[in-house]
């Protein structure tokens, strides 16, 4: 699920009197997504989605988020426009939290995605670094080797209760990820969260990108890292070279990575692997019995972060060198 937050249909239609957004014909709750509360619109006018922003999510960033929609939809990437207000703003109230109305992106995530959709995957991100050249807000990636260490803080205790000989091998880890990690790669905004169910398809054909919460400045590498590690490995922990080379060259035909980026490939994925694995292991020890939203299996990124600690070449990931 994702809906922490109830509205009050009274409330609802309140808070949409402050947009020219038609009149409320129905709402419901989208039980997908682990961040936000989304809910599904329908007005008089377009179809919208509704999101009230919860926990994770600081209000002192969501400028950088909506903004951002803007910006790289004005640029012509297939993404959610937010829906300002009749006073020009782009964010509300509703329920106690901050809230916003974005447009409705028609199409479904992949569960079983191919190499032919780990191709667009790539073009589509490639796209997405181009147009977010010359976005003028910045943010630094929370997330990030300062942010890994905070959080590895806040579960290193418990660690060894989800696998024996977690703490030392993530101390290990961490160690060896601040003494390589890469400078002077090319940098700018990054999605950093670009899952299959953050990518909607319409038949075979990518419709759009959505979820823009964790994105940042930070290297552009680091996000093909992230989207190598989402799309390219099975279910039983392969990493699936076919997909993988699909993805690069997707990506590659838009944006060719520099020597320098393709030579950091390995140490920026198991950078990537680790931060999924952590916010995954602290959610697994935090999140109480019961509750309502499906936890996530930290392990899965253990296991991608080993595969990265043996990889000897880039060519490994589909490259052709
Ligand atoms: N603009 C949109 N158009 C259509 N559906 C959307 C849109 N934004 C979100 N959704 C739906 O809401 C779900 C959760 O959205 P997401 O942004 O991933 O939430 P969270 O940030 O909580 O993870 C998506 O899987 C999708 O079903
Ligand atoms: N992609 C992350 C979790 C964030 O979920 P999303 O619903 O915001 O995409 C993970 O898999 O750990």
């Amino acid at each position: 699920m994702a809906v922490y937050t109830d509205i009050a249909e009274d409330d609802l239609k309140w808070f949409l009197t402050e947009y020219d957004a038609g009149s409320l014909l129905s709402y419901k709750g989208i039980a997908e997504g682990v961040e936000n509360s989304n809910f599904l619109l329908h007005t008089s006018k377009e179809p919208l989605i509704l999101t009230l922003y919860e926990k994770r999510v600081e209000k002192s960033d969501l400028p950088f988020f909506l903004g951002l929609m803007q910006h790289l939809a004005a640029r012509g990437l297939s993404c959610p426009l937010p829906l300002p207000r009749r006073d020009g703003a782009l964010l509300g109230s509703l329920s106690g939290r901050p809230a916003a109305l974005i447009s409705f992106l028609e199409g479904m995530w992949l569960r079983k995605p191919e190499a032919k959709h780990c191709r667009e995957v790539g073009r589509a991100l490639a796209q997405m670094h181009v147009a977010g050249a010359g976005f003028e807000l910045k943010r630094p990636n929370a997330l990030s080797l300062d942010g890994w260490r905070t959080l590895w803080e806040k579960s290193e205790a418990r660690a060894d209760e989800v696998e024996p000989g977690l703490q030392d091998e993530i101390r290990s880890e961490l160690d060896f990820l601040a003494a390589a990690w890469p400078k002077g790669l090319p940098a700018g905004v990054i999605h950093a969260d670009l899952f299959p169910d953050n990518v909607f398809f319409l038949g075979d054909q990518l419709s759009g990108l959505i979820d823009f919460y964790f994105a940042c400045n930070d290297l552009l590498a680091y996000d093909v890292s992230i989207c190598l590690n989402a799309w390219c490995f099975e279910k039983d922990g392969a990493y699936n070279i076919t997909k993988g080379t699909a993805m690069l060259e997707g990506y590659q035909s838009v944006r060719p990575l520099s020597s320098e980026e393709i030579a950091a490939l390995p140490v920026l994925s198991r950078g990537s692997a680790l931060r999924f694995f952590l916010t995954r292991l602290y959610d697994w020890l935090t999140t109480p019995e019961g509750a309502m939203v499906t936890k996530k299996d930290p392990l899965e990124y253990l296991r991608k972060l080993r595969f990265h600690r043996q990889v000897v070449s880039p060519a490994e990931y589909g490259l052709s060198l």
